[in-house]
């Protein structure tokens, strides 16, 4: 696409030199410029992308995108805010992937991954090529790609999207973070539907209060759009029983189909009964009542699959379809994982790395434990501070041996992040154990018969960041090895 071309999608910008180039890719990335590329300068979180100029025009930008006057032997866009128009000129650049998407993008503080792939497998169960952007991995019918976050920058966004409308897929679902939402990396994405999770705390180290939070989530639902629109229905799919619910429907000029247990709502789960095995509920929705046997368990599960049973009615799949797609789902990876190696105890590997989710694991754990509960939990570095006492207090409250051990401490020292965690906890009883291969081993050598292990915060993660290091890590792993140890 010619230069010229590209820049008519902008508000009003300055551009210098009349040359008008063909851009054959747009990066934000110094590093993975190539001749023909825009190269947009992003002032970041750690770095300023306007340092990196020079190193972008030597690699062959053709031109560059920026947010002050430089003078360089390219033609240079000055604009207001480069990661804003970054998220409009990926969406131009390739010809507005979302709009041939059937796309769902799925918020709140806990249950998006879990939620996004129940609502794939309802999708490709009616025959659908589907997506999956989050924070496991992207996925394109069967094949997976790596990811560096939850939700990715707007030109990742839009890139990827665009090989999903060319390789044939229909129907996308995607984690939209508060962090991505913040930072406007979903500008330029039309969603059809739009599914609020719950909110609790988390990420406070970036929102700096639960109103900021919870605003951030609001966008989501702003950018919605109206009811109908471009020939498509427009739905937000709400958690009536979150105490914000009446928030994000503000927020929203879409259709609401709300969800619930304790609440009254569109989608209501009634005569909730839970065995070790699975969970049977009573599904009181406008196509009446339906009796629903799942392999999944805890309260926190009835609220992602009534999230996706919503997103499937409003999408016109069949009932009858929707339940048995959900009835087969046997779970998602590092979510309530159990790692069996033959042992007489249970080991449970699950991603609850929130207050609220900590809870609400636990609080199932304990329904159906008989002996002993364990927990081994720690909070990750560079991330939300004030989350970790709170945490430590949770582990302490519902398990008999609770053990504090570290989760990624990132560039910060582990004991003081356990310190933090102390805080939260003194004069209970509890162990500290910094390495986390200890912590398990310690664990399952103590455990006896009928006892429950929960080895919570990293589920399906397969590594531990320390300082800048990615070391090789996986609890269901090193569960395994120390259960044969023995
Ligand atoms: C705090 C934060 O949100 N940071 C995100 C942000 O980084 P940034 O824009 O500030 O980037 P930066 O590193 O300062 O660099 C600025 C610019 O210089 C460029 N650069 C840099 C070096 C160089 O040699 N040349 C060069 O051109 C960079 O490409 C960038 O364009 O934008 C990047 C691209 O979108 C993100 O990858 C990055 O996420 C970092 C890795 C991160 O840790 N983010 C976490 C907090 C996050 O976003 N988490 C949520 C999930 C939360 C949840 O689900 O619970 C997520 O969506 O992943
Ligand atoms: N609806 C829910 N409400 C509360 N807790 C939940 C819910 N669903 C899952 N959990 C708990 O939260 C953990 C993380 O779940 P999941 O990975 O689906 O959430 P997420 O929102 O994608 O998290 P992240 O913000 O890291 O992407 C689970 O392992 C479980 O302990
Ligand atoms: N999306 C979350 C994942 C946290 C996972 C936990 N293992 C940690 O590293 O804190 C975050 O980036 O805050
Ligand atoms: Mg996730």
């Amino acid at each position: 696409m010619e230069l010229h071309t590209l820049i008519s999608y902008l508000q009003p910008y300055r551009v210098f030199s009349g040359e008008n180039p063909m851009i054959t890719s747009i990066e934000n990335d110094s590093r993975n410029v190539q001749p023909g590329s825009l190269f947009i300068c992003i002032k970041g979180f750690t770095v300023d992308g306007h340092d990196f100029v020079s190193n972008a025009v030597q690699q062959g930008a053709a031109a560059v995108l920026s947010e002050i006057d430089i003078d360089l032997p390219v033609p240079v866009v000055v604009v207001q805010n480069t990661r804003r128009s970054m998220a409009v000129l990926a969406d131009a650049f390739f010809e507005q992937p979302s709009k041939n998407l059937y796309l769902i993008g799925i918020t709140g503080t806990n249950g998006k991954t879990t939620t996004s792939h129940l609502i794939e497998k309802i999708f490709s169960d009616v025959g659908k090529k589907t997506g999956l952007i989050g924070t496991m991995y992207t996925k394109i019918g069967e094949e997976k790609s790596e990811v560096k976050n939850t939700t990715p920058d707007s030109l990742t966004l839009q890139r990827i999207f665009k090989e999903m409308v060319d390789k044939g897929v229909k129907t996308t679902v995607m984690e939209v973070s508060s962090h991505a939402l913040d930072e406007g990396r979903i500008h330029g994405c039309d969603f059809d539907i739009a599914v609020f999770t719950n909110l609790t705390q988390d990420h406070l180290d970036y929102h700096k209060t639960m109103d900021e939070y919870r605003n951030a989530k609001c966008l989501l639902f702003a950018q919605l759009g109206s009811a109908f629109q471009h020939e498509r229905k427009k739905y937000a799919i709400i958690n009536m029983d979150d105490q914000a619910s009446n928030v994000f429907i503000k927020a929203t000029a879409a259709h609401v189909l709300t969800y619930g247990i304790d609440q009254s709502a569109d989608l209501q789960a009634i005569n909730i009964q839970m065995t070790a095995y699975g969970t049977t509920f009573e599904l009181h929705s406008p196509f009446g009542k339906h009796q629903i046997s799942m392999q999944l368990i805890g309260k926190f599960s009835v609220y992602n699959v009534l999230a996706s049973i919503g997103v499937g009615i409003v999408s016109d799949i069949p009932i009858e379809k929707i339940i048995k797609s959900i009835e087969e789902v046997k779970g998602v990876s590092g979510r309530f994982e159990t790692v069996d190696a033959g042992q007489n105890f249970s080991v449970i590997v699950d991603y609850a790395h929130t207050p609220d989710s900590l809870e609400n694991v636990l609080l199932t754990v304990k329904q159906f434990a008989k002996k002993r509960v364990f927990v081994i939990v720690g909070c990750g570095g560079d991330r939300d501070r004030s989350k970790r006492p709170l945490m430590a207090e949770i582990a302490c409250r519902y398990s008999s041996n609770p053990i504090f051990t570290s989760d990624n401490p990132r560039s910060e020292n582990p004991i003081q992040i356990l310190n933090d965690m102390e805080a939260g906890v003194i004069g209970k009883d509890f162990k500290i154990i910094v390495d986390r291969r200890e912590a398990i081993r310690s664990a399952i050598h103590e455990a006896q018969e009928e006892d429950v292990i929960l080895i919570a915060g990293k589920g399906h993660e397969t590594y531990q960041l320390i300082g800048d290091q990615v070391i090789n890590f996986d609890d269901r792993q090193v569960a395994k090895e120390a259960i044969e140890e023995r």
